[in-house]
């Protein structure tokens, strides 16, 4: 589906849900949302019949309807962290652990993304798995390719996903085959990027660069000190990996024996940033937190990857708590989906393995305090996620004035005895949430949110327009 099929003045109509803040999920069952041709909202309604719908707006008489049925409109999710190079290795890691798992699967495999044929097929494919999962907005890992790592922002253009597409740096403790020659390449091959990036979309209204030293183990200091000043001339976006895994930990403490953390090693080239990521920040310490939190950089919690990995389990909650701003990853392949529902679903796990933590003679209970809710899972896929790229004035809600990046969910009925047929004619056509007809909005919300998977996301829009349907969805 091209992205430059034209926006029409639309009417979403149906029930709704968005996150309004951390903790409050809000669902309006007799919702309208109007969208005009620059893909903006105009007005969200939340209690209209529709008997009442053409009378109420005026001016919008000649407007498309769009109608949820069996289910609601939700914000696009925001995946803050991935790799798209490595989407053909999701689901391979054995049992490694990430510096090993590095060596083993994913530098082999990047390095091959000199050949753009193969480049072109992967990225295509990827880019198309992750908006068919309601993925709107993502932050990618690309490689040291300029060529491929251009392309990739083609594609996320030509298909309308709004991105953040940076070129790994990595200067050294990598393979001989694929590693920076010198600090120069490095700065000289990102600074081609960023400018190809903005000629293709000079306002950055679909895709952005984003500076992205793989992590401080593979950059020397002047590398990462070049990367930050390049950052500074930039005004770029800046995306890494802290405090993944204990074994990456101890190596950047040998690394860099003169900073006072791993934090700290990112900090001194001046990379901490308020339009810095941060991926993982699993093992940070509490001044590493305030030290990032001083500097207004985000976080990227990617439970499915730190699961995998056996990285560990980041407290999130905690962090939450400290006021740090944290969004979801899926962080493809050390993740082994391209969902952000599946993350939001690991995300509460992870919560409730921090809670459950080890029971010791001093805190022999449930640690309630460190479960995330079902809200709060969706608020860090939505808003937390549009906060980090720095999208939280034009998208993560529906409020007036924002950006409509939205899609549409879809749940299966299971019919009443004796209607063969069933709701949706062909068995198995509702995806794998099953509604018996007892749910409250807010029962079908969890429902989809524990078993739900894209075969429920039958529509998904960017600014307003429609950037991936399935065969259910009709308009
Ligand atoms: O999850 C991860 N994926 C990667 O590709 C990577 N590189 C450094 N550190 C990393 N962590
Ligand atoms: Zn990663």
């Amino acid at each position: 589906m091209a992205a430059s099929s034209p926006v029409s003045k639309t009417i979403y109509l149906g029930p709704f849900a968005h996150c309004v803040t951390l903790a409050e999920l809000e669902i309006c069952e007799k919702g309208v949302i109007g969208v005009d041709e620059q893909g903006v909202i105009r007005f969200v309604e939340k209690e209209v019949e529709i008997e009442d719908l053409r009378a109420k707006f005026e001016g919008w008489e000649d407007a498309n309807v769009v109608e949820a049925r069996n289910g609601f409109f939700f914000p696009g999710f925001i995946d803050t962290h991935t790799h798209a190079p490595q989407h053909p290795n999701t689901g391979l890691f054995g049992k490694t652990t990430l510096l090993d798992w590095l060596d083993t699967y994913t530098f082999p495999l990047e390095s091959s993304f000199s050949s753009i044929d193969k480049a072109s097929r992967i990225y295509t494919n990827f880019v198309s798995r992750t908006l068919s999962h309601g993925t709107t907005t993502c932050a990618y890992f690309a490689t040291r390719h300029v060529e491929a790592t251009n392309l990739l922002a083609d594609i996320c253009l030509a298909r309308g996903q709004r991105a953040l597409v940076g070129r790994v740096c990595m200067d050294r403790l990598s393979p001989d085959y694929y590693r920076d020659e010198s600090v120069e390449r490095a700065v000289r091959d990102s600074q081609a990027c960023i400018d190809y990036v903005r000629s293709i979309d000079a306002a950055g209204s679909i895709v952005r660069p984003i500076i992205t030293p793989r992590f401080a183990p593979s950059c020397t200091a002047p590398c990462l000190a070049g990367l930050g000043k390049l950052a500074q001339e930039t005004d770029a976006f800046i995306q890494t990996h802290v405090s993944e895994n204990t074994s990456e930990c101890e190596l950047v403490k040998e690394l860099f024996p003169d900073s006072a953390s791993y934090t700290h090693v990112y900090e001194e080239a001046a990379l901490l940033t308020p339009k810095t990521i941060l991926a993982h920040a699993i093992h940070l310490s509490p001044e590493e937190r305030k030290l990032i939190k001083e500097r207004g950089s985000k976080i990227s919690h990617c439970p499915a990857s730190n699961t995998a990995l056996t990285s560990g389990c980041c407290p999130v909650r905690e962090l939450l708590n400290e006021g740090l701003t944290i969004g979801l990853g899926t962080d493809v392949s050390g993740g082994f989906s391209p969902s952000i529902l599946e993350e939001v679903r690991h995300a509460i796990w992870t919560s409730r393995f921090v809670a459950m933590g080890t029971p010791t003679a001093s805190t022999p209970t449930l640690n309630n305090a460190a479960k995330l809710s079902t809200a709060e899972a969706l608020y860090l896929a939505t808003r937390g996620g549009a906060a980090v790229v720095g999208l939280e004035d034009q998208v993560g809600g529906f409020e007036v004035g924002k950006q409509f990046d939205a899609q549409m969910i879809q749940l299966g009925s299971v019919p009443e005895e004796g209607d063969r047929e069933g709701a949706f004619g062909e068995e198995g056509a509702g995806g794998p949430v099953d509604l018996f007809g007892f749910e409250s909005a807010e029962e079908k919300v969890e429902k989809w949110v524990y078993s739900g998977d894209d075969r429920n996301c039958v529509a998904v829009w960017v600014r307003g327009r429609l950037v991936h349907k399935t065969a259910r969805y009709k308009a």
